[in-house]
């Protein structure tokens, strides 16, 4: 079988089966609605696998499943060289969020990253320590500011609630995925100019490894020309 994983649940999972089911493959859930087990009509050979969106890469990098659907922000996130790991097939037009930096409304003289860099040595000098910045995109926000040569900060691990750290004084400054900007402003946070870390959407990737059968890449052919990828 060729095993597709799609996330198991919310909104990336309903966008998942409707997008496939308007190119004549169908994705549902079998069993109960709390069983995560799933079936696909319309071609044989392709076994579907409800996963953790987060999970998605890691096991696509292993060829555990040879395709699956997630955010592209998590497969660069997840995989170091994430182009030697998987292939992009379809980008899906759905999921879209950016992940950006943001920081307190209240700092009038910060806009840009360098202007974030000069605060930040100012607040090192004033506070003893290295300005926060609360993520769970650790690699992202990494090479992102290293590119952009801001390097006097730390980052603090935050795997939810990212906006409420500020307010929580455990971080001075915030990298989080926003789509309509609500919780940033509810939370009186504003993104930096050149703050855009990743544009995010929904991805259908292949794995990169070679190790399938022919079984498989047989029904990989058909699956393309019934996706038109
Ligand atoms: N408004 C949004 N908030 C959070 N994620 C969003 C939003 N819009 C799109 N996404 C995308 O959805 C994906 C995350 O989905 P989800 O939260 O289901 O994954 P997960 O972290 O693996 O979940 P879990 O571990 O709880 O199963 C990311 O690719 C993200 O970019
Ligand atoms: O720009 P907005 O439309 O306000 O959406 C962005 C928010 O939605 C997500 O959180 P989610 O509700 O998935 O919970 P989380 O904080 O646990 O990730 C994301 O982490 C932001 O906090």
């Amino acid at each position: 079988m060729l095993k597709l994983g799609v996330p198991s649940k919310g909104r990336l999972m309903e966008k998942t089966f409707q997008w496939f089911g308007q190119r004549g493959v169908t994705l549902r859930k079998s069993g109960s609605d709390r069983e995560y087990a799933g079936a696909v009509d319309g071609i044989d050979g392709v076994e579907l696998v409800l996963l953790s969106a987060g999970e998605i890469p890691r096991e696509l990098a292993a060829g555990r499943i040879q395709m699956g659907v997630t955010g592209s922000d998590l497969v660069r996130e997840k995989l170091v060289n994430w182009e030697k790991s998987v292939r992009e097939v379809a980008l899906m037009g759905f999921g879209g969020a950016d992940l950006i930096i943001a920081v307190p409304q209240a700092w009038v003289d910060v806009d840009t990253l360098d202007d974030l860099d000069a605060a930040a040595a100012a607040f090192r000098a004033v506070h003893g320590h290295r300005l926060r910045i609360a993520t769970k995109y650790h690699r992202l926000v990494r090479e992102f500011l290293k590119q952009a040569g801001v390097a006097d900060y730390a980052l603090i691990d935050s795997q939810g609630a990212t906006e409420g750290t500020v307010k929580n004084e455990t971080a001075e400054a915030i990298a989080d995925i926003t789509s309509t900007g609500e919780t940033l402003r509810a939370n009186g946070l504003k993104i930096l100019s050149d703050g855009m870390i990743h544009a995010s959407q929904a991805t259908l990737f292949r794995t990169s490894r070679r190790d399938w059968t022919m079984q498989q890449r047989a029904t990989f052919k058909t699956l393309e020309q019934l996706l038109g990828t």
